[in-house]
C-alpha cells in the first residue's frame, strides 16, 4: 500500500505522495489512474516528492493526464506544510524556496522568461503582444515561469467562453509544448481577475504559475505595478514582482485528508 496526502491551494487539488524512503514508479498511466476522479483518488495534479541532492526534497508533478511538467505554484505552497517547515525545493524547472506562513507559504519562484524560444513558441514573435489572435480574443502575451502561459487581458471575463477557448488554444501548434491558458481581467489598480484553463488538468479553480504569469505580463505591460491581487475562482493570490526581479507568490496550502491505495490495482 502506498500512503498519499490530500492537499490542494485555493481548491487546485493535489496527491501528495512522499517518495522519499522507498521510490514510487509513477508512469503517465498510473498518474492519470491516481487523479481520475471516479476511479481514482481525483487531483489536478500527482506531486512525487523524491530525495534531492542539491535540497531539502526534489518535486515530481504530473498534471491529471499524466504529462509531468516543470512547475505547480500551488503545490510548491503545499511542501512546506506537508514537511512542517520552510523547505528548499529542486523542480524540473529550478531550486525554489518556500517559507511557511499563517496559513500557507510565501515561494520565491523565481525569475521570467520572455524569449519567444524560451516560452516556447513554435517561431519568433513578440512575446509582450503577441501578432496572433483565436477568434475575437485580444492580442495576447507569453510568459515562462518554470512553465509556459499566454495570458489574454479581456475586458469581460464573464464573457469568455473559457472553457471552449482554453481547450483550442492549449494544442495550437504554435505551442510546441502546449500551454496553459489564462484569461484575465483588470478590477483595480493593482488586482486581476483571473481564469485558467491548464494544459493537461483543465479549467481549474486555482493556478499559482499562472497567477504568477499574469501578474507579471500586466506589469510589464504597464497596466498595474506590484504587489498584485489576483483572483482566483478558488480565492486569491498576492504576486509580487519588479522588472529584472525574482516573482514572489504568497497564499494558503490546506492539508483534507490522508489515505492509503494499492498503486498495484488502478
Ligand atoms: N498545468 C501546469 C502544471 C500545474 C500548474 C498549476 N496547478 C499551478 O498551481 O501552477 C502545466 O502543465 O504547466
Amino acid at each position: 500500500m502506498t500512503r498519499f496526502s490530500k492537499m490542494h491551494g485555493l481548491g487546485n487539488d493535489f496527491v501528495v505522495i512522499d517518495a522519499r524512503e522507498a521510490a514510487v514508479a509513477i508512469s503517465a498511466a498510473r498518474a492519470q489512474a491516481i487523479a481520475d476522479r471516479h476511479a481514482g483518488v481525483g487531483c489536478d495534479q500527482l506531486i512525487l516528492i523524491e530525495p534531492s541532492a542539491v535540497a531539502d526534497v526534489k518535486m515530481r508533478i504530473f498534471n491529471a493526464d499524466g504529462s509531468e511538467v516543470e512547475a505547480c505554484g500551488n503545490a510548491t505552497r503545499c511542501i512546506p506544510l506537508f514537511l512542517g517547515r520552510n523547505a528548499r525545493i529542486e523542480t524540473a524547472a529550478g531550486l525554489l524556496d518556500a517559507r511557511l506562513t499563517d496559513d500557507g507559504a510565501s515561494v520565491d519562484m523565481g525569475t521570467p522568461r520572455f524569449e519567444w524560444e524560451a516560452i516556447p513558441l513554435a517561431y519568433a514573435m513578440d512575446t509582450l503582444t503577441m501578432p496572433v489572435g483565436w477568434e475575437d480574443l485580444p492580442a495576447p502575451a507569453a510568459v515562462n515561469v518554470g512553465n509556459p502561459h499566454v495570458i489574454f487581458f479581456v475586458d469581460d471575463l464573464d464573457a469568455v467562453d473559457t472553457a471552449r477557448l482554453g481547450a483550442l488554444i492549449e494544442v495550437d501548434p504554435l505551442f510546441p509544448a502546449r500551454v496553459n491558458v489564462n484569461f484575465a481581467q483588470q478590477v483595480g489598480d493593482r488586482h486581476l481577475r483571473l481564469i485558467v484553463w491548464e494544459r493537461g488538468a483543465g479549467l481549474t479553480r486555482a493556478c499559482g504559475t499562472g497567477a504568477c504569469a499574469t501578474a507579471v505580463a500586466a506589469i510589464r505591460r504597464g497596466l498595474m505595478r506590484g504587489p498584485v491581487t489576483v483572483t482566483l475562482p478558488g480565492g486569491d493570490l498576492a504576486i509580487d514582482w519588479a522588472p529584472g526581479g525574482h516573482i514572489r507568490m504568497t497564499g494558503p496550502a490546506t492539508h483534507v485528508f490522508d489515505g492509503e491505495i494499492d498503486l498495484d490495482r488502478l
